[in-house]
Parts: C-alpha cells; structure tokens; sequence
C-alpha cells in the first residue's frame, strides 16, 4: 500500500528540549488514522511538521511523495490543515474568509456554498464570522481544510467544542470525505470512542515517539472493551519499561 505520510527517524528539539525523538510513522492512501497520545506527547507537533509548518531537526518526513523541507509549495497543494484554533477574519463573511484562502492558495474556481452546505453552516455565508459560535468556528475551519479538495487531511482535535449533534455530523463527514472523496485523513484525538468508530489504523505517541501503529480491525479482535482498553495497555506497557 501506498504511504501518503512516511515518517523516519523524526527528531525535533526546541532549544534543548527534545520533544520528538527518533519517530517513525507511516500513514496509508486513503485510511483514516487515528493518533492518540497522552498531553504533551508530541501529537501537534508531528501534525505541525508535516504540514510544514516547523522545520525538523533531524530524519525524514516524506508526504504524497515529496520531501520535507524543501516541497513546501507542492506539498502545502497537497493537504488541508486544522492545527490548533481556526484564525478568521472576523468582521468577514464566512463566505469571503474562504474566498481569501482560494486566492492564498491560488485557486480559481470551487464550492463555497456546497462546501459550507457539507460541513453543516447552510444559510451562513453572508453573516460575518464574529457572530459565529465556537462550534460555528469549528465547522468553517473543517470548511477551510476541504475547500481545496486536497488528499491529505490533518485534522488536531477537530471535534472540540462541538455539542453532540456536531460530534457526530463530523463523524459522518470524515468517513464520507475518506471513503467518497477518496482523502486520508489524520485527526488527533482525546475522544477514543469517536476514534474507535472511524480511524482504520491507530497510532499511539508516548513522549515524542510512536510506539505502536495498529489496524483497528485487530484492536477490535484482541481488545474486547475496544480502543480504550487496546489505549491504556499500550501506555502501561510503556511505564512498566
Ligand atoms: N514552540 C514550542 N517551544 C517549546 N516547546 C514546545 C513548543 N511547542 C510544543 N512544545 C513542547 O513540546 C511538547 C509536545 O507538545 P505538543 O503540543 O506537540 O503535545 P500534544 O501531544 O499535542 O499535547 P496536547 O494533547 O496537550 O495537545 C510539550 O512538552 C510542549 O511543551
């Protein structure tokens, strides 16, 4: 199967703290990839890596089969990404927002309304973004990453702040973005029980390394209670080295 993130040997430091240490990850066309870990393990900054928005500090990080640094344009075409809280222009329309990142990225023409039609904002396009709720927000910023169509998605705990309808309107949407559009999709997560109904394969960090990657398919064969239970053994497996 083809790799659409190919991660060896990662090592980011800031100053002298090393906070991703001799990391490998490999992600597959197509799949959704659920990536776990503790707080602080290293999640946002891999998702920040690859989207190049930090430079590494040693190892390679390959994606749609160009290298980091030095792909940057081509690959940024390549991906969406909802790194931390979405940044708007908030006395503008959430309409005119996306307008201004087709022009960032260079595209001429797409879907503004059937895109905010997908992500759940019908009706929206014309109201400025400062009266957008934080659940609001969530959903123009998952509008933002799809826009673009691109084919890969990395999406850092894309569900916060979002009430229980939205939770599960955004379940449907990943699954329909992987499985009818085709994306990959990466999406960090505390919420394992969204993560067990989605992701095909798992992946768990513990201080800036991934220590396993897993296929659900066999976390659900092995691990009666699910993901949660498949979760912790991992991370008591790691305490008791
Ligand atoms: N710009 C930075 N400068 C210095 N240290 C940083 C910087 N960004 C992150 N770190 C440190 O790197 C480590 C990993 O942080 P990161 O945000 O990647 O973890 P995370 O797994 O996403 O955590 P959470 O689940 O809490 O979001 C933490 O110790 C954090 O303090």
């Amino acid at each position: 199967m083809t790799h659409i993130v190919s991660i060896r040997n990662l090592t980011k430091a800031f100053g002298t703290h090393e906070v991703i240490r001799n990391c490998t990850i490999s992600v597959n066309e197509g799949e959704i990839y659920g990536f776990l870990g503790a707080n602080g393990a290293g999640k946002t900054t891999v998702l920040k890596l690859i989207a190049g928005l930090l430079n590494p500090t040693s190892g390679r990080i390959e994606v749609c089969g160009m290298e980091h640094p030095g792909n940057r344009e081509a690959i940024l075409r390549n991906i969406g990404s909802l790194i931390e809280v979405p940044a708007f222009y908030e006395h503008l329309s959430a309409t005119e927002n996306l307008e201004i990142h087709l022009a960032y990225m260079g595209i001429q023409k797409a879907d503004i309304e059937g895109t905010l039609n997908r992500v759940g904002l019908p009706g929206t396009s014309a109201q400025p973004v400062s009266q957008f709720s934080l659940g609001m927000r969530q959903r123009l910023g998952i509008a933002r990453t799809i826009i673009h169509k691109p084919r890969l998605l990395l999406l850092d705990e894309p569900i916060n702040g979002l009430d229980p309808m939205g939770i599960r309107d955004m379940r449907e949407l990943f699954s329909s973005l992987a499985h009818e559009d085709g994306m990959t999709l990466m999406i960090s997560s505390h919420i394992l029980g969204e993560i067990e109904h989605i992701a095909n394969t798992v992946g768990v960090i513990v201080d800036g390394a991934v220590v396993k990657e897993v296929a659900m398919d066999s976390i659900k064969k092995n691990y009666p209670e699910g993901l949660e239970d498949y979760f912790f053994t991992v991370m008591r497996g790691r305490e008791a080295q």
